[in-house]
Protein backbone atom coordinates (compact mmCIF):
# COMPACT_ATOMS: atom_id res chain seq x y z
CA UNK A 1 0.00 0.00 0.00
CA UNK A 2 1.24 3.63 -0.51
CA UNK A 3 -0.01 7.03 0.41
CA UNK A 4 -1.79 7.11 -3.23
CA UNK A 5 -3.86 4.06 -2.29
CA UNK A 6 -5.62 3.01 0.62
CA UNK A 7 -7.18 -0.64 1.16
CA UNK A 8 -9.67 -1.14 3.01
CA UNK A 9 -12.00 -4.07 4.52
CA UNK A 10 -15.51 -3.81 5.82
CA UNK A 11 -18.59 -5.51 5.20
CA UNK A 12 -16.71 -8.70 3.58
CA UNK A 13 -15.67 -6.43 0.97
CA UNK A 14 -12.33 -4.87 0.16
CA UNK A 15 -11.97 -1.24 -0.96
CA UNK A 16 -9.75 -0.43 -3.39
CA UNK A 17 -9.03 3.43 -3.52
CA UNK A 18 -7.16 5.30 -5.96
CA UNK A 19 -5.62 8.70 -4.32
CA UNK A 20 -3.91 10.85 -6.51
CA UNK A 21 -5.79 13.47 -7.39
CA UNK A 22 -3.52 16.52 -7.74
CA UNK A 23 -2.27 13.44 -10.95
CA UNK A 24 -5.81 13.02 -11.80
CA UNK A 25 -5.00 9.58 -10.03
CA UNK A 26 -2.35 8.33 -12.71
CA UNK A 27 -0.97 5.15 -11.50
CA UNK A 28 3.22 5.16 -10.80
CA UNK A 29 4.44 2.01 -10.10
CA UNK A 30 3.87 1.81 -6.47
CA UNK A 31 0.09 2.19 -7.19
CA UNK A 32 0.31 -0.78 -9.76
CA UNK A 33 1.91 -3.04 -6.79
CA UNK A 34 -0.63 -1.63 -4.26
CA UNK A 35 -3.02 -2.67 -5.89
CA UNK A 36 -2.38 -5.89 -7.71
CA UNK A 37 -1.42 -7.25 -4.03
CA UNK A 38 -4.50 -6.18 -2.67
CA UNK A 39 -6.40 -8.36 -5.36
CA UNK A 40 -4.07 -11.37 -5.02
CA UNK A 41 -4.11 -10.99 -1.45
CA UNK A 42 -8.22 -11.47 -1.56
CA UNK A 43 -8.22 -14.40 -3.53
CA UNK A 44 -7.33 -16.71 -0.80
CA UNK A 45 -9.04 -14.93 2.17
CA UNK A 46 -12.27 -16.28 3.04
CA UNK A 47 -13.47 -13.16 4.50
CA UNK A 48 -13.25 -11.14 1.93
CA UNK A 49 -16.22 -11.98 -0.67
CA UNK A 50 -16.21 -8.84 -3.17
CA UNK A 51 -13.76 -6.06 -4.13
CA UNK A 52 -14.62 -2.40 -4.67
CA UNK A 53 -12.06 -0.31 -7.32
CA UNK A 54 -12.72 3.92 -6.88
CA UNK A 55 -11.19 6.58 -7.58
CA UNK A 56 -13.43 8.64 -5.05
CA UNK A 57 -15.18 11.41 -6.20
CA UNK A 58 -14.67 13.42 -9.50
CA UNK A 59 -12.16 11.32 -11.26
CA UNK A 60 -11.57 7.34 -11.75
CA UNK A 61 -7.53 7.95 -13.19
CA UNK A 62 -6.01 9.18 -15.82
CA UNK A 63 -4.18 5.97 -16.87
CA UNK A 64 -0.90 5.25 -16.93
CA UNK A 65 1.38 7.89 -15.50
CA UNK A 66 3.01 9.18 -18.67
CA UNK A 67 6.61 10.69 -17.23
CA UNK A 68 7.05 7.31 -16.21
CA UNK A 69 6.59 6.48 -19.95
CA UNK A 70 8.43 9.15 -20.97
CA UNK A 71 11.46 7.85 -18.69
CA UNK A 72 10.50 4.23 -19.78
CA UNK A 73 11.33 5.15 -23.58
CA UNK A 74 14.20 6.87 -23.27
CA UNK A 75 15.79 4.66 -20.97
CA UNK A 76 18.62 2.02 -21.74
CA UNK A 77 17.77 -0.30 -19.35
CA UNK A 78 15.56 -3.33 -21.34
CA UNK A 79 12.78 -4.58 -18.78
CA UNK A 80 10.47 -6.80 -20.72
CA UNK A 81 7.04 -5.65 -20.88
CA UNK A 82 5.85 -8.66 -19.03
CA UNK A 83 7.77 -7.72 -16.55
CA UNK A 84 5.96 -4.37 -15.94
CA UNK A 85 3.84 -3.60 -12.64
CA UNK A 86 1.01 -2.62 -14.91
CA UNK A 87 1.09 -5.81 -16.19
CA UNK A 88 1.37 -7.97 -13.35
CA UNK A 89 -1.90 -5.96 -12.08
CA UNK A 90 -3.15 -7.09 -15.28
CA UNK A 91 -2.18 -10.67 -14.85
CA UNK A 92 -4.16 -10.18 -11.41
CA UNK A 93 -7.26 -8.75 -12.87
CA UNK A 94 -7.45 -11.90 -15.29
CA UNK A 95 -6.63 -14.32 -12.45
CA UNK A 96 -8.90 -12.75 -9.49
CA UNK A 97 -11.84 -15.28 -8.63
CA UNK A 98 -14.00 -12.25 -6.54
CA UNK A 99 -16.42 -10.48 -7.63
CA UNK A 100 -15.23 -7.20 -8.46
CA UNK A 101 -17.24 -3.73 -8.74
CA UNK A 102 -16.03 -0.37 -10.36
CA UNK A 103 -17.29 2.77 -9.17
CA UNK A 104 -16.12 4.92 -11.81
CA UNK A 105 -16.75 9.12 -10.60
CA UNK A 106 -15.08 11.57 -13.48
CA UNK A 107 -12.16 10.47 -16.11
CA UNK A 108 -11.76 6.63 -17.40
CA UNK A 109 -8.62 6.68 -19.47
CA UNK A 110 -6.39 4.11 -20.73
CA UNK A 111 -5.80 1.27 -18.09
CA UNK A 112 -8.59 3.09 -16.07
CA UNK A 113 -11.25 1.96 -18.60
CA UNK A 114 -9.62 -1.27 -20.03
CA UNK A 115 -9.17 -2.66 -16.30
CA UNK A 116 -13.09 -1.89 -16.70
CA UNK A 117 -13.42 -5.23 -18.86
CA UNK A 118 -12.00 -7.11 -16.28
CA UNK A 119 -14.66 -5.99 -13.66
CA UNK A 120 -18.08 -7.83 -12.91
CA UNK A 121 -20.23 -4.78 -12.23
CA UNK A 122 -19.76 -1.21 -13.24
CA UNK A 123 -21.27 1.88 -11.85
CA UNK A 124 -20.74 5.29 -13.17
CA UNK A 125 -21.95 8.78 -12.39
CA UNK A 126 -23.33 10.96 -15.29
CA UNK A 127 -19.97 13.06 -15.37
CA UNK A 128 -17.65 10.08 -15.88
CA UNK A 129 -16.15 9.34 -19.54
CA UNK A 130 -14.45 6.83 -20.70
CA UNK A 131 -11.38 6.59 -23.35
CA UNK A 132 -8.63 4.01 -24.56
CA UNK A 133 -6.24 6.64 -26.53
CA UNK A 134 -3.24 4.40 -27.51
CA UNK A 135 -2.95 5.32 -30.65
CA UNK A 136 -3.17 8.98 -30.27
CA UNK A 137 -0.14 8.19 -28.30
CA UNK A 138 1.56 5.99 -30.47
CA UNK A 139 0.86 3.05 -28.27
CA UNK A 140 -1.09 -0.02 -29.25
CA UNK A 141 -4.29 -1.27 -26.67
CA UNK A 142 -3.27 -3.18 -23.42
CA UNK A 143 -5.24 -5.32 -20.54
CA UNK A 144 -6.44 -8.12 -22.88
CA UNK A 145 -8.70 -4.92 -24.70
CA UNK A 146 -8.36 -5.90 -27.72
CA UNK A 147 -9.88 -8.84 -26.98
CA UNK A 148 -12.16 -7.90 -24.74
CA UNK A 149 -13.62 -4.78 -26.12
CA UNK A 150 -15.25 -5.74 -28.96
CA UNK A 151 -16.30 -9.05 -27.67
CA UNK A 152 -18.70 -6.58 -25.09
CA UNK A 153 -19.57 -4.18 -27.78
CA UNK A 154 -18.69 -4.92 -31.25
CA UNK A 155 -16.10 -4.42 -33.42
CA UNK A 156 -17.33 -1.03 -34.89
CA UNK A 157 -17.42 0.79 -31.49
CA UNK A 158 -14.28 -0.81 -30.24
CA UNK A 159 -12.34 0.48 -33.11
CA UNK A 160 -13.70 3.77 -32.44
CA UNK A 161 -12.64 3.51 -28.86
CA UNK A 162 -9.04 1.67 -29.26
CA UNK A 163 -8.26 3.06 -32.59
CA UNK A 164 -9.77 6.50 -33.44
CA UNK A 165 -9.71 7.55 -29.71
CA UNK A 166 -13.02 8.57 -29.19
CA UNK A 167 -14.55 9.13 -25.68
CA UNK A 168 -17.56 7.65 -24.40
CA UNK A 169 -19.90 8.94 -22.03
CA UNK A 170 -21.39 7.14 -19.11
CA UNK A 171 -24.92 6.81 -20.84
CA UNK A 172 -22.95 5.61 -24.27
CA UNK A 173 -21.03 3.35 -21.90
CA UNK A 174 -23.96 2.18 -20.36
CA UNK A 175 -25.74 1.08 -23.84
CA UNK A 176 -22.48 -0.06 -25.01
CA UNK A 177 -23.11 -2.84 -21.94
CA UNK A 178 -19.88 -2.19 -19.97
CA UNK A 179 -21.42 0.24 -17.40
CA UNK A 180 -24.73 -1.33 -15.14
CA UNK A 181 -25.84 1.91 -13.77
CA UNK A 182 -25.09 5.69 -14.06
CA UNK A 183 -25.51 7.49 -10.58
CA UNK A 184 -25.27 11.21 -9.61
CA UNK A 185 -21.47 12.36 -8.92
CA UNK A 186 -20.14 12.15 -5.91
CA UNK A 187 -22.32 8.82 -5.21
CA UNK A 188 -20.66 5.86 -6.98
CA UNK A 189 -18.65 4.29 -3.95
CA UNK A 190 -21.87 4.41 -1.77
CA UNK A 191 -23.73 2.73 -4.63
CA UNK A 192 -21.04 0.03 -4.89
CA UNK A 193 -21.00 -0.77 -1.72
CA UNK A 194 -25.11 -1.32 -1.31
CA UNK A 195 -24.02 -4.01 -4.71
CA UNK A 196 -21.44 -5.17 -2.43
CA UNK A 197 -23.91 -6.07 -0.25
CA UNK A 198 -26.18 -7.78 -2.50
CA UNK A 199 -23.49 -9.53 -4.08
CA UNK A 200 -21.93 -10.57 -0.24
CA UNK A 201 -25.60 -12.05 0.60
CA UNK A 202 -25.55 -14.40 -1.68
CA UNK A 203 -24.24 -17.59 -1.85
CA UNK A 204 -20.70 -17.93 -2.09
CA UNK A 205 -19.94 -20.88 -3.60
CA UNK A 206 -22.46 -20.79 -6.29
CA UNK A 207 -21.49 -16.80 -7.01
CA UNK A 208 -17.99 -18.28 -7.60
CA UNK A 209 -19.44 -21.01 -9.86
CA UNK A 210 -21.49 -18.70 -11.55
CA UNK A 211 -18.63 -16.18 -11.99
CA UNK A 212 -15.90 -18.56 -13.82
CA UNK A 213 -18.44 -20.13 -16.23
CA UNK A 214 -19.38 -16.21 -17.62
CA UNK A 215 -15.59 -15.47 -17.61
CA UNK A 216 -13.07 -16.36 -20.17
CA UNK A 217 -10.36 -18.70 -19.09
CA UNK A 218 -8.12 -16.67 -17.45
CA UNK A 219 -4.80 -18.55 -19.80
CA UNK A 220 -6.71 -16.87 -22.59
CA UNK A 221 -6.44 -13.39 -21.30
CA UNK A 222 -2.87 -13.96 -19.92
CA UNK A 223 -1.81 -14.91 -23.84
CA UNK A 224 -3.68 -11.76 -25.04
CA UNK A 225 -1.69 -9.50 -22.23
CA UNK A 226 1.13 -11.15 -23.30
CA UNK A 227 0.39 -10.15 -27.04
CA UNK A 228 -0.37 -6.66 -26.34
CA UNK A 229 2.60 -5.89 -23.85
CA UNK A 230 5.09 -7.36 -26.13
CA UNK A 231 3.95 -4.27 -28.75
CA UNK A 232 3.12 -1.88 -26.03
CA UNK A 233 6.34 -2.44 -24.89
CA UNK A 234 7.46 -1.88 -28.59
CA UNK A 235 5.64 0.91 -29.41
CA UNK A 236 6.87 2.49 -25.97
CA UNK A 237 10.27 3.11 -27.60
CA UNK A 238 9.04 4.47 -30.59
CA UNK A 239 9.56 7.98 -31.84
CA UNK A 240 5.84 8.63 -32.03
CA UNK A 241 5.10 8.11 -29.01
CA UNK A 242 8.01 9.45 -27.04
CA UNK A 243 6.87 12.89 -29.68
CA UNK A 244 2.86 12.46 -27.97
CA UNK A 245 4.10 12.15 -24.50
CA UNK A 246 6.38 15.01 -24.64
CA UNK A 247 3.59 17.03 -26.55
CA UNK A 248 1.36 16.28 -23.38
CA UNK A 249 4.32 17.90 -20.81
CA UNK A 250 4.64 21.09 -22.97
CA UNK A 251 1.33 21.33 -23.86
CA UNK A 252 0.59 24.35 -21.48
CA UNK A 253 3.92 25.99 -22.02
CA UNK A 254 3.49 28.99 -24.62
C1 LIG B 1 -0.63 0.66 -19.52
C2 LIG B 1 -1.50 1.88 -19.44
C3 LIG B 1 -1.65 2.76 -20.46
C4 LIG B 1 -2.46 3.98 -20.30
O1 LIG B 1 -3.13 4.18 -19.31
S1 LIG B 1 -2.39 5.09 -21.59
C5 LIG B 1 -3.31 6.52 -21.04
C6 LIG B 1 -2.41 7.62 -20.51
N1 LIG B 1 -3.19 8.74 -20.03
C7 LIG B 1 -3.50 9.84 -20.76
O2 LIG B 1 -3.16 9.95 -21.92
C8 LIG B 1 -4.26 10.95 -20.06
C9 LIG B 1 -3.45 12.22 -19.97
N2 LIG B 1 -4.14 13.24 -19.21
C10 LIG B 1 -5.09 14.04 -19.75
O3 LIG B 1 -5.49 13.88 -20.89
C11 LIG B 1 -5.63 15.16 -18.90
O4 LIG B 1 -4.70 15.45 -17.91
C12 LIG B 1 -6.97 14.83 -18.23
C13 LIG B 1 -8.07 14.74 -19.29
C14 LIG B 1 -6.90 13.55 -17.41
C15 LIG B 1 -7.34 15.98 -17.24
O5 LIG B 1 -7.28 17.23 -17.89
P1 LIG B 1 -7.41 18.57 -17.02
O6 LIG B 1 -8.66 18.51 -16.21
O7 LIG B 1 -7.24 19.72 -17.97
O8 LIG B 1 -6.22 18.51 -15.98
P2 LIG B 1 -4.65 18.61 -16.25
O9 LIG B 1 -4.18 19.97 -15.88
O10 LIG B 1 -4.32 18.13 -17.63
O11 LIG B 1 -4.07 17.52 -15.20
C16 LIG B 1 -3.92 17.83 -13.82
C17 LIG B 1 -2.54 17.37 -13.41
O12 LIG B 1 -2.48 15.97 -13.58
C18 LIG B 1 -1.38 15.62 -14.41
N3 LIG B 1 -1.72 14.44 -15.19
C19 LIG B 1 -2.92 14.13 -15.75
N4 LIG B 1 -2.87 12.95 -16.35
C20 LIG B 1 -1.60 12.48 -16.18
C21 LIG B 1 -0.93 11.29 -16.57
N5 LIG B 1 -1.56 10.31 -17.24
N6 LIG B 1 0.36 11.15 -16.24
C22 LIG B 1 1.01 12.11 -15.52
N7 LIG B 1 0.41 13.27 -15.11
C23 LIG B 1 -0.87 13.43 -15.44
C24 LIG B 1 -1.18 16.85 -15.31
O13 LIG B 1 0.12 16.88 -15.85
C25 LIG B 1 -1.44 17.97 -14.31
O14 LIG B 1 -0.28 18.09 -13.51
P3 LIG B 1 0.29 19.57 -13.19
O15 LIG B 1 -0.80 20.26 -12.42
O16 LIG B 1 1.52 19.33 -12.37
O17 LIG B 1 0.55 20.23 -14.51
Amino acid sequence: MTGHLIVSDEDATRVIKLRRPEKKNAFTQDMYRGMSDAIDKAQNNPDIRCIIITGGSGVFTAGNDLEDFLKESTSDTDTPRGASNAVKLLYSLAHNVKPIIAAVDGVAIGIGTTMLFHCDYVLASTTATFSTPFINLGLVPEGASSLLMPRSMGHQRAFAMLVMGRKMSADEAREASFVNVVVAPGHTEAEARKVAREICALPAEAVAITRKLLKLPPEDMTRRIDQEGHLFGERLRSKEAVTAFKAFFERKKG
